[in-house]
């Protein structure tokens, strides 16, 4: 059974119209209008269970709506979806058992109780047995080091810290499918790193199906092996990360450093059969920049047989500059041809 089937799914909302002025405003009282804003736009894709998906896009992309539907929090215009076989919104009670979710903005957990309170109380919404919820928690304890802050208020927590006590609360009862709408946002980069060794062990070790929306392109580096890309409220791109880069990133660039000084003339013989560009930082090193048809061997053959090297470094484009080029050059819609 796949975890997420999603068919021409489409999100409308109306949006009333202000109009200016008192006499606008009177007219608005005895006459509204409105406009419809159409968020998500007929998407479709699946996820297998055990995916840890991507779901990317710029701000007002659809990115949000999309996973309040998926979670039942709103009512789809047209279309079908299914979470676990169940349709959200109107299997309503047996479907959340099976899913869990964090918005990295919003939180689940009561303000000015203890963290082991709240926890308490959403063991009682999903009817998770005393036994069962003590075993959960106790590993989750451990493996996020939550032991001294569970019975602290969570208005005395620190981001980091609440945001580990979200995920716990999200996962008490033994979700199949977890849902992610920016769960780094705001966090340093020691508690990004735990919080994505978790969701990558929890993900090898129990199958566990993970959606993520994210700005952070990091988050999508070191978890995701998928990416959907909105843009608009259309799916620009739905693939593997490995080929999202290969399409659509210009090249990459070898560093070199000598063991003595050296020619960017002698460079550029040395790889005049190869479709490459040389630039020297100071005599002993240089730039390689070397298109996608080139290969990185051949290029590093040519080098090697003509001067000594002391050491190599190759940066491939990165993930945050390919994403950002094709949505600043408007380029998304080459992107859709040859996707
Ligand atoms: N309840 C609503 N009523 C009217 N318009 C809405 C509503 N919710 C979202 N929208 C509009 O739908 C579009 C998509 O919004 P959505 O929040 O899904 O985008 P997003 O990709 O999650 O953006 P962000 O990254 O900023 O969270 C936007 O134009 C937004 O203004």
């Amino acid at each position: 059974m796949l975890a997420i089937d999603v068919k021409d799914l489409r999100k409308q909302f109306s949006v009333q119209k202000n109009r200016e002025g008192l006499s606008g405003a009177l007219k608005d009282l005895f006459k509204r209008e409105y406009n419809e804003v159409t968020a998500v736009k007929d998407i479709s894709f699946q996820i297998p269970q055990g995916e840890i998906c991507g779901y990317i896009g710029e701000n007002g992309a659809g990115k949000s709506t999309t996973i309040k539907m998926l979670t039942g929090i709103l009512v789809p215009t047209s279309g079908e979806l299914k979470v676990n076989g169940y349709v959200p919104f109107k299997d309503r009670e047996k479907f959340v058992n099976g899913i869990g979710v964090v918005f990295g903005q919003r939180s689940q957990l009561w303000w000015d109780i203890g963290v082991i309170e709240s926890f308490q109380l959403l063991r009682k919404v999903y009817r998770v047995s005393e036994a069962d919820f003590r075993k959960r928690l106790n590993e989750l304890v451990e493996r996020l080091q939550l032991g001294e802050l569970l019975n602290r208020p969570v208005r005395k927590l620190s981001l980091g810290q609440r945001m580990r006590c979200e995920l716990v609360a999200s996962l008490l009862h033994n979700p199949s499918i977890l849902f992610l709408d920016e769960p780094t946002i705001g966090l340093d980069i020691v508690v990004k790193t735990e919080i994505r060794d978790f969701l990558m062990q929890m993900n090898r070790e129990q199958g566990t199906t993970i959606l993520l929306t994210t700005h952070d392109l990091q988050d999508i580096e070191a978890l995701c092996s998928r990416v959907i890309m909105l843009d608009d409220g259309r799916i620009i791109y739905d693939g593997g990360l490995d080929d999202l880069k290969n399409r659509w990133s210009k090249g990459r660039e070898i560093q070199f450093q000598f063991a003595g000084h050296t020619q960017l003339a002698k460079l550029r013989q040395l790889t005049e059969s190869l479709d490459v560009t040389w630039s020297m930082e100071n005599e002993v090193t240089a730039k390689m920049w070397l298109p996608h048809a080139v290969n990185v061997s051949d290029a590093l053959a040519c080098v090697v047989g003509g001067v000594e090297i002391r050491d190599i470094k190759i940066i491939e484009t990165n993930t945050d500059d390919i994403v950002r080029s094709i949505y600043s050059s408007g380029s998304a819609s080459t992107a859709k041809e040859t996707v």
